[in-house]
């Protein structure tokens, strides 16, 4: 019997909700987030952005095949033209502008996390940098679908993240998401017990890493 994407959550089960039921995800949900903090988050998520770009350009570089070759073709394209694009209109609703992102020290959340994928990618084959980057994009959408099903979720212009919250839950990324999912199972199906220890122990810790960018934001941390 094979292992599928869920097996790595279940492996992980308690800091995966940590991750996606985090105090700041459930701000953002109920609209009571400080403005501060998510302002601070947003411009962290820049250069977080900036480095999935260079992951992706990674996968790329790791690739064997023709077809994981457009695989991070379209995971890069997806993240410079469209989720960049959006985070710095985005940003600019927030009163950040292009020109503050570019001059922005870095977090040690965002060093951590995003040197900490890059390496497990440049170490490892393809499989690696996709498990490390799985809880990126499977996480955002598994939030935005978490917090669309709480009671306590503010929707409509009442809430002031609520354009955020609809970017992640938007078909395209969706899409994405479920993609991203059905490429790991077929991959995973095929791991020894070892071999998914091993990916066991690298999802992780992006997850863990994931907490941190939640808290490095409403801590307004450096
Ligand atoms: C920290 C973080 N993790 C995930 C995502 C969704 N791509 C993001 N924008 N920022």
């Amino acid at each position: 019997m094979g292992y599928r994407f869920d097996d790595l959550k279940a492996a992980c089960q308690a800091d995966w909700r940590a991750y996606i039921e985090h105090d700041f995800v459930r701000r953002v949900g109920a609209g009571t987030l400080a403005e501060d903090a998510f302002r601070h988050y947003l411009q962290q998520d820049y250069l977080f952005l900036l480095h999935f770009a260079r992951a992706y350009a990674l996968a790329a570089y790791k690739s064997r095949t023709l077809d994981e070759l457009r695989q991070a073709h379209e995971g890069l394209k997806a993240i410079l033209d469209v989720e960049l694009g959006l985070h710095i209109d985005y940003c600019r609703t927030w009163g950040i502008d292009e020109d503050d992102l570019a001059t922005l020290p870095e977090a040690r959340a965002t060093l951590a996390y995003t040197r900490y994928v890059l390496d497990a990618g440049s170490r490892g084959d393809l499989l690696d940098l996709h498990v490390a980057l799985a809880p990126c994009l499977v996480g955002y959408g598994e939030v935005a679908n978490w917090l669309e099903s709480q009671e306590f979720t503010l929707r409509g212009e009442a809430n002031p993240f609520e354009a955020w919250i609809a970017m992640y839950a938007s078909p395209d990324f969706q899409a994405a998401m479920r993609a991203e999912i059905d490429w790991l199972d077929t991959r995973l199906a095929d791991v020894s017990p070892s071999r998914f220890q091993e990916l066991t122990t690298l999802f992780r810790d992006a997850t863990r890493l994931e907490i941190d960018f939640w808290q490095m934001g409403l801590d307004r941390a450096f």
